[in-house]
């Protein structure tokens, strides 16, 4: 009785805390009237959520920047209290229950539910990464010194000029690994991927929005393999291979040429020049590959290779580059999917042509002026922070010691302040001595909500309701910013559709003079990549909500991806915020950029294996998150919404969690205590239990770490394991929780195999410590890590401790 469902696409339910709004409130006086504040007398009761309606798929709206409420803090930095946010726009408030917890644990906020928009499939394929050492410092190109920078070492080889020459070599990782063939149990039981061949195979078709097809589901406690497993099984037994040593497209020594750091970056000191074939530690054996599928592969030595697609805009992008006469070209993923370019679009144009005397070809016509003046909008867009347009100015400085920086010709004339402050004449983070005075004690240091982030927040909260009241931002008119174009480049495509718009592909060659490693996102060794997406206003009457959206969701993504503190290293597994920029009323937030795609789409891709994952890349995986989730704790934020589509990745395997728009901080610097949250956020299926019990407060670590659960089952499902965790509304979650009581052991958990009876074992222990419903017997991230099963699986980031 598996759910057969094929994973939907989720879009996620509503915010916990606001942060920019609550921060504004708290700290500056605001000219809004959305920010009264209310004593805690008159907080307003948080409505019911709203019951689910059976066998529909709801979401939980994204509205997380609408649950405004200010906050009161003392100088001990405890919480007083939670004032309820009143927007203009009766919509978009939330009302926020306030009761403070017994022990100092207050809850911050109630969301809602509501229908989700369907989500636009993203064209992704998967792409190659490789195994290597552990302590030995391998990592792909664009990240290659994060191994230094952040604490991490990324296991890796092939795909880009950058890497290591000999990538398929497995290097000896200093923890002990036994072989892979110790490991794989061929008999038969071995490696079933937990599906069950008494079943009728279970294709995974995108279900109908609102159906959940547990009619097609039976039970069966006698598990066979399926046809994937029976695939894994014969590629173990028959389809090995052998990894090359030298791989002729990663030397070494073409590294030398992007000015990024070499691959090696432990051991012996070498030229780039020199090729690490040469080094006697690379000199590895030829390792037999011993299981093969759908790209993921794994060696005889324990190591295994990812190999995700990149999308076809970059491959396509990489043909270009090969095809002068198209390099600038950019590429549009039409409603059927069909690329299309700036080439193709201005030739149309400067071609004559019969269609364009009539209506249709103006209409056409007007689409490729309005995508023109569009792309200018955004080459032209400004950046609202700061630092950012600091740290390039003093960049392009380096490069031109007069102090005026020439970058295409143009002139930048910018002046420092005493405290090294941008002066340019515009607003500047200098903090107004309302604020230094309102701002309580640091008492957790680690928080990534912090004075920085306050600033920021009233800075960006300001110039985003200027921009959006059709006020540029005010600056010397002989300054030259630099603009997105500079530090960007153009786009090259569209690659998914958000709720406030279209998410962009940029590029421009990398500049070795300019680019400092570790780069912030994916190069090819050419040029460099960045995810835009572009946040405008589409309705004018919730100017707030989106402004306050806006902010959250780049505050915390923008914080997380940034080191707080000397040492401070930033989880490689978190997706790189980096900045924010504006043009009139439209807004574009600026991201690395993950060339696979995400999670959704590899676990929906057709493939003839079935759609789970091999539950060695499902561990690594695995592994990957909940180390980005705990580096999220440890700084006082909960994701609020982990789910296949919040999960992204670079071509080699390296995870990366993203989209903070529902997070929620539960402890900022001045907080001694953890706030708890009350109401569902989130995607149904990844939703923990208690989310769902009226008024009750929850922690928020512990529905993200059932959300991993969820997330880790579905990889190795290959679908969902039920549709939500209610027992009213899902028969599946029903029988979970009747097996549990009865018989304290749940079938698909029993009937999930490893590759090994040790790994199958450990790995039920854990999941069955994940999905407690009583979330005070639920296991923490941080637990979870430290378990045998985590310990002793082999991940592609080594992280140091
Ligand atoms: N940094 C990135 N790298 C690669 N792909 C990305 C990146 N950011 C987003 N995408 C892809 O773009 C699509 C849309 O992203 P977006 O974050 O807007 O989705 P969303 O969460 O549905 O939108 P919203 O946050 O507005 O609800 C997704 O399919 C996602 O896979």
């Amino acid at each position: 009785m598996h759910t057969s469902e094929r994973p939907s696409r989720h879009s996620s339910v509503k915010r916990s805390r606001s942060l920019s709004e609550s921060f504004k409130g708290l700290f500056k006086s605001s000219n809004n009237s959305t920010s009264n504040h209310l004593h805690s007398s008159e907080k307003p009761v948080r409505p019911p959520l709203p019951s689910v309606p059976s066998g529909e798929e709801v979401q939980t709206r994204r509205n997380t920047t609408t649950s405004m409420f200010n906050q009161q803090y003392r100088d001990d930095g405890r919480h007083l209290s939670n004032n309820a946010f009143q927007s203009k726009n009766p919509t978009s408030t939330l009302h926020v229950n306030t009761t403070m917890h017994q022990n100092g644990v207050s809850p911050l906020q109630s969301p809602l539910l509501s229908v989700a928009k369907p989500h636009h499939l993203p064209n992704i394929a998967k792409l190659s990464l490789s195994p290597s050492s552990g302590s030995d410092v391998i990592s792909q190109d664009s990240y290659a010194s994060e191994s230094n920078d952040e604490g991490i070492t990324l296991i890796n080889k092939k795909e880009t000029p950058n890497y290591s020459p000999s990538t398929d070599t497995k290097l000896v990782e200093e923890v002990n690994i036994s072989s892979i063939d110790a490991m794989l149990e061929t008999n038969g039981k071995g490696t079933n991927n937990n599906n069950n061949t008494s079943e009728p195979e279970r294709t995974l078709r995108r279900p109908h929005r609102n159906s959940i097809g547990g009619d097609k589901i039976r039970r069966s406690r006698h598990g066979s393999l399926s046809r994937r497993s029976q695939s894994l099984k014969k590629s173990m037994s028959s389809n090995s291979c052998t990894s090359s040593l030298n791989n002729s497209n990663a030397s070494f020594a073409s590294s030398s040429n992007t000015n990024i750091k070499p691959i090696y970056s432990k051991g012996r000191k070498h030229a780039e020049s020199v090729s690490a074939s040469n080094l006697t530690k690379y000199m590895e054996m030829e390792s037999k590959c011993i299981i093969n599928v759908d790209n993921f592969k794994v060696f005889s030595n324990g190591y295994h290779q990812h190999n995700l697609k990149k999308m076809a805009i970059i491959s396509n992008e990489e043909r270009r580059a090969l095809s002068p006469t198209v390099s600038n070209a950019s590429v549009t993923i039409g409603s059927d999917g069909e690329i299309e370019s700036d080439a193709m679009l201005q030739k149309q144009k400067s071609g004559f042509s019969l269609s364009g005397l009539f209506k249709s070809s103006h209409g056409k016509e007007n689409a490729n002026n309005s995508a023109v003046e569009e792309n200018n909008k955004l080459e032209n867009a400004l950046s609202l922070i700061p630092t950012q347009r600091l740290s390039l100015y003093k960049r392009l400085n380096q490069m031109n010691e007069q102090g005026h920086s020439n970058v295409d010709g143009e002139e930048y004339d910018y002046q420092y302040s005493n405290d090294g402050e941008l002066n340019n004449g515009e607003t500047s983070f200098e903090e107004s001595d309302d604020i230094k005075n309102s701002i309580p004690k640091v008492v957790n240091p680690n928080a990534a909500v912090s004075s920085e982030e306050l600033k920021l927040i009233n800075t960006l909260s300001e110039k985003i309701h200027h921009g959006l009241r059709g006020k540029l931002t005010k600056v010397n008119a002989d300054v030259k910013l630099p603009c997105f174009l500079e530090q960007y480049g153009k786009s090259i495509g569209t690659i998914g559709h958000g709720a406030y718009g279209v998410v962009k592909v940029c590029a421009r060659p990398l500049n070795p003079n300019i680019d400092e490693t570790p780069l912030q996102t994916f190069s090819n060794g050419q040029k460099l990549f960045f995810a835009v997406k572009e946040l405008k206003l589409k309705n004018a009457t919730q100017t707030e909500k989106f402004s306050t959206r806006i902010t959250s969701e780049f505050i915390i993504g923008h914080s997380l991806s940034r080191s707080h503190k000397k040492g401070d290293r930033v989880s490689p597994n978190i997706l790189k915020i980096i900045d924010l920029l504006e043009n009139n009323d439209t807004f574009f937030e600026v991201m690395e950029f993950c060339p696979s795609g995400d999670l959704y789409s590899l676990l929906t891709r057709k493939s003839k294996n079935g759609t789970a994952l091999h539950p060695l890349e499902a561990d690594c995986f695995m592994k990957q998150l909940l180390h980005g989730v705990k580096y999220m704790h440890d700084h006082g934020v909960a994701h609020c919404d982990l789910k296949p589509e919040n999960i992204l990745f670079h071509p080699d395997g390296l995870l990366k969690i993203c989209d903070f728009g529902t997070s929620c901080v539960f402890q900022t610097a001045w907080e001694k205590h953890v706030h708890f949250q009350s109401g569902a956020m989130g995607s149904e299926p990844y939703v923990a239990p208690e989310e769902f019990i009226s008024g009750k407060e929850y922690d928020p670590r512990l529905v993200d770490c059932w959300s991993c659960g969820v997330v880790y089952c579905t990889m190795v499902m290959g679908h969902y394991l039920w549709k939500i965790a209610l027992k009213d509304k899902d028969s599946l979650y029903k029988s979970f929780v009747q097996e549990m009581t009865d018989e304290k052991e749940f079938y698909i958990f029993e009937e999930l195999r490893h590759v090994n009876s040790d790994l199958t074992r450990l790995r039920k222990i854990v999941l069955y410590k994940i999905f407690q419903w009583n979330p005070e017997k639920r296991i923490t991230v941080d637990q979870l890590l430290q378990s045998s099963w985590m310990k002793k699986t082999r991940c592609c980031v080594v992280y140091k401790k």
